[in-house]
């Protein structure tokens, strides 16, 4: 407290001296607290993937598949597991193309299984050449409609699909790690374990920019996606116990194969209000999903709107650079309320007359209602 009370006491003389000295020394104050967090001057080492054994889930296309791609050229070892083992026999196929040819070492295998239990979360893990020490829950998939057509099946599915997928893998590899690597040495006199420099292991959830916001025709996904927010929360408190960092990731488009099959059953309202983000590449988004890792932030982003939306999200979650976060709430609190009100509210109510005909609903405020 005496320091910085002394602190207070010379910045204050120092303010005094001249009228433009007070901004210039915030500015200053801030730039330096700007260094002091950013990665930088982090003290621990950047994640560097080569050696690293990786499991990707839903690495058999999109996202999962172009990160296997990126990982596998730059000397992990990568495991991808989907469902259907035709598209993870040709993913491999083309994962081991993309592998660094230098390391014959190096191995690329699949394990097909359903990762929505608990039970084929621990066999995918458990089949895995060595324990992962690098997880990344790409698995997940929306299937888009309006709230009051959606079957209890297609809530049932999106619950499976998306938060159990990652439940149940982030459960079975938090177990796995936490065995596999201890941070602290079992027995006494054992120090085997403790000075081994081994990086440490890490579990990366992905979820979406609609895990930090809500939008008509996703109410299927959204709120799986924001589920997986607290999950990242929870387990980025609790892993701490084991030395395992979590990350989660927030997408905004990827232009994927499972974006093509969910825009079969968009409707067009979501797509005309989405259609302001262009979208990334599933490579963009696997680049930018490392490079965020490797700058050690909790809620990586690959785009400056979800970036808006995560600086208006944060609660006592850590953020990416202690300054310019705070700055970007600031731009946030002005321009996502104008967003919403003028376009995605306004682009909605105008959107009624012909949802109300669509639906075979009768509006009472429409005079020229069908049927
Ligand atoms: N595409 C987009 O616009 C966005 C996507 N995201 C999220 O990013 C992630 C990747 O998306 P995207 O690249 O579009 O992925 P895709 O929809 O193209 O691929 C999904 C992958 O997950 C696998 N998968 C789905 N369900 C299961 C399951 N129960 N068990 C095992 N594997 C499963 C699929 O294989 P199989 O069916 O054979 O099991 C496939 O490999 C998802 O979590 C998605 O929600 C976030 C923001 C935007
Ligand atoms: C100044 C503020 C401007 C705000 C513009 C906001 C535009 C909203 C775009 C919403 C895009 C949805 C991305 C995630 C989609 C997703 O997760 C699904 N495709 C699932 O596969």
């Amino acid at each position: 407290m005496a320091s910085l009370a002394n602190l207070w006491a010379s910045l204050t003389a120092a303010t005094t001296t001249t009228a433009t000295a007070p901004p210039l020394l915030i500015a200053l104050v801030l730039v330096i607290l700007a260094m002091a967090w950013s990665p930088f001057v982090s003290s621990s080492p950047r994640w560097n993937p080569a050696g690293r054994n990786v499991l990707i889930t839903g690495g058999s296309q999109g996202l999962g598949l172009a990160l296997a791609q990126l990982l596998a050229s730059q000397g992990s070892n990568v495991t991808i597991c989907a469902r259907t083992e035709s598209k993870l026999q040709s993913a491999v196929d083309s994962i081991r193309a993309s592998a660094k040819t230098s390391a014959p070492s190096q191995r690329i295998d699949y394990v097909a299984a359903d990762i929505s239990t608990f039970a084929g979360a621990q066999h995918v893990v458990a089949s895995c050449p060595v324990v992962p020490d690098t997880v990344f829950c790409c698995a997940g998939g929306a299937k888009p409609g309006f709230f009051l057509s959606q079957t209890e099946a297609d809530f049932q599915a999106g619950i499976k699909t998306d938060y159990l997928t990652c439940l149940s893998t982030a459960h079975a590899a938090a177990n796995a790690m936490a065995r596999a690597y201890p941070v602290v040495a079992s027995g006494s006199g054992d120090k085997a374990a403790a000075s081994t420099p081994a990086p440490r292991p890490k579990i990366v959830l992905v979820s979406s920019m609609l895990g930090f916001m809500g939008l008509v025709g996703y109410s299927q996904y959204t709120p799986m996606k924001h589920a997986i927010r607290g999950l990242a929360e929870s387990l980025r408190s609790e892993l701490l116990l084991y030395g395992i960092d979590v990350h989660a990731y927030f997408p905004a488009t990827i232009l994927s194969p499972g974006f093509d099959e969910e825009n079969k059953t968009k409707p067009k309202i979501t797509r005309d209000i989405e259609g302001a983000d262009e979208g990334l590449t599933p490579e963009q988004c696997a680049k930018k999903l490392v490079r965020g890792l490797q700058a050690n932030n909790f809620f990586i982003t690959s785009d400056t709107v979800t970036d808006l939306f995560r600086s208006s999200a944060l609660g006592s979650a850590p953020t990416n650079n202690v300054v310019l976060d705070r700055i970007m709430a600031v731009v946030a609190w002005i321009a996502l309320p104008i967003w919403r009100h003028f376009e995605a509210d306004k682009a909605i109510k105008a959107h009624r007359q012909q949802h109300y005909e669509d639906l075979g609903l009768s509006s009472s405020s429409s005079s020229s209602s069908s049927s």
